[in-house]
């Protein structure tokens, strides 16, 4: 079987230890010959690519590990690009989630001010990135799941719609593992149809592969019970908040009984809830550094000093198996199915064709073919227009350098009362990320 080159960009990501003891449990599935990470923040990087270079010598002696700062380093003679960065990191996080929350408007990482924020800084690293990528391996994928998802998959459709970037996130997968849970199934037994744009969309059929539908159960227990399942699914959702989230889709399915929705929804159609049951003084952001940030990095400290891995052994990111997967369909053209971010051009019959959307999708050698997914009721494509506008908005904005435009973004949002709150919001945003954002005028 042919091996592959693959470079993890955001190397110092938390993510980056449990992708690489994925990768390295899927060798027979996708087998590699180099594994590179490259990163911005040299010393955040080394803290990990120290940690896992013993790893890796341990483990899989014969594939060349390394990791840098430099872009050529990186970029040259690779296959796939796997990029999770973080603009701005944690620090900047934290202010995407406080600053709206300072103003009673809900602060979270990717929905509302805090998600426009982080797509304004976002939008210019990845399409250097792309580019670097292009300079240097002409024919390398990337298998993007760098945040905010739907502003950065509208920024590569308006910015560079030849390249061949793949958006994808984890949620629906993540979500259908528990899905499967409750059937008492394995997500590979069940094929799903889904609409909506991503983190805003909900399941319309979840079928086993002789074609029995299973959403009238499935809708019984998450009337009652939200996605939480008896079984626990990974340690990250054991934390309190997004035990909270998955309780909480109960909720959303009162609002259409009819589809499963995704668990972002609650940004949405509850923010006053939200905002209710958020501290301005320590949010999502905070628990993450005490917490995934922490352990990540105490464990590399660890496996350094010791100069092994034995005994202390990072956990596999198991639902991280959606990259492989997808780098597989791609490499193998193995025709999966899978939920990737891509432009309508009709998959969603009744909502606009230049709209990046999270649809079902079939992927081979040459990308993505989305399957098609009919009409959607009247209330979902409403909400739909609303916020696929305000990710358009912010991209016009970062292009034009539009104040106006990114005043509009805001004011359009669902999650903002009103034309003055997102003005000021606005204005302390700009002042946040000063730096990060190009000048408005
Ligand atoms: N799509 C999904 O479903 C999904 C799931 C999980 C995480 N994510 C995303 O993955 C990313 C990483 O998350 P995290 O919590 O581990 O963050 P993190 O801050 O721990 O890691 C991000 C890394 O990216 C680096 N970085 C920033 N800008 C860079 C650039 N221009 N070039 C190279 N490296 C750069 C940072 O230095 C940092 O080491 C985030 O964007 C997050 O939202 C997405
Ligand atoms: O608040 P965080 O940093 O813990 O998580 C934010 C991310 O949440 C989603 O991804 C989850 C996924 O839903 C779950 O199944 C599990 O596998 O972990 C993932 C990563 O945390 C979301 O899709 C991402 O876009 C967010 O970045
Ligand atoms: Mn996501």
């Amino acid at each position: 079987m042919k091996k592959f080159s693959v470079v993890i960009a955001g190397g110092g990501s938390t993510y980056t230890p449990g992708i690489v003891m994925m990768l390295l449990d899927n060798l027979d599935r996708f087998p590699l010959r180099t594994l590179k990470l490259y990163d911005n923040d040299g010393e955040r990087q080394a803290m990990l690519g120290d940690a896992l270079d013993i790893v890796m010598r341990e483990k899989a002696p014969d594939i060349e590990f390394s990791f840098t700062t430099d872009p050529e380093e990186a970029f040259t003679d690779v296959d796939f690009c796997f990029a999770h960065i973080r603009t701005g990191k944690y620090e900047m996080r934290e202010k995407d989630e406080k600053i709206p929350l300072k103003h009673g408007v809900l602060g979270q990482e990717t929905c509302g001010p805090g998600g426009i924020a982080y797509g304004m800084r976002s939008i210019g690293d990845m399409i250097e990135m792309i580019d670097l990528m292009e300079k240097y391996s002409p024919d390398c994928w990337m298998l993007n799941y760098s945040n905010p998802a739907a502003i950065v998959a509208e920024a590569c459709r308006v910015l560079r719609p030849n390249s061949k970037v793949l958006n994808i996130c984890d949620m629906p997968v993540g979500t259908l593992r528990r899905i499967s849970h409750i059937i008492d199934k394995e997500p590979q037994d069940l094929e799903v149809r889904y609409f909506g744009l991503n983190h805003f969309g909900w399941w319309t059929s979840i079928k086993d592969k002789e074609g029995n539908e299973y959403l009238p159960a499935i809708r019984d227990y998450v009337a009652e019970h939200g996605y939480l399942t008896q079984k626990e699914v990974d340690t990250q959702h054991t934390d309190a908040s997004w035990q909270d989230t998955h309780k909480k889709a109960k909720d959303l399915l009162a609002v259409d009984p009819r589809f499963l929705p995704n668990t972002y929804l609650k940004y949405y159609l509850y923010p006053d809830y939200v905002v209710e049951h958020s501290n301005p003084d320590h949010t999502r952001a905070n628990e993450v550094i005490a917490g995934r940030e922490k352990t990540v990095f105490s464990m590399a400290k660890t496996i350094i000093e010791n100069g092994t891995s034995e005994g202390c052994e990072f956990e596999m990111g198991a639902h991280a198996t959606f990259v492989v997967d997808l780098a597989r369909a791609i490499a193998f053209n193995t025709h999966e199915r899978m939920l990737l971010i891509v432009e309508n051009n009709g998959t969603i019959a009744n909502f606009d064709d230049d709209a990046m959307v999270e649809v079902p999708c079939i992927v081979g050698s040459n990308g993505p073919e989305p399957l098609s997914q009919g009409k959607i009721p009247e209330f979902q494509r409403a909400l739909m227009y609303q916020q696929v506008t305000v990710e358009k908005l912010v991209v016009e904005a970062y292009i034009e350098g539009s104040y106006q435009k990114l005043w509009q973004a805001l004011t359009l949002s669902k999650t903002v009362p009103s034309a003055k709150v997102a003005k000021e919001i606005l204005d302390d945003l700009i002042e946040a990320n000063k730096g990060y954002w190009p000048e408005l005028h």
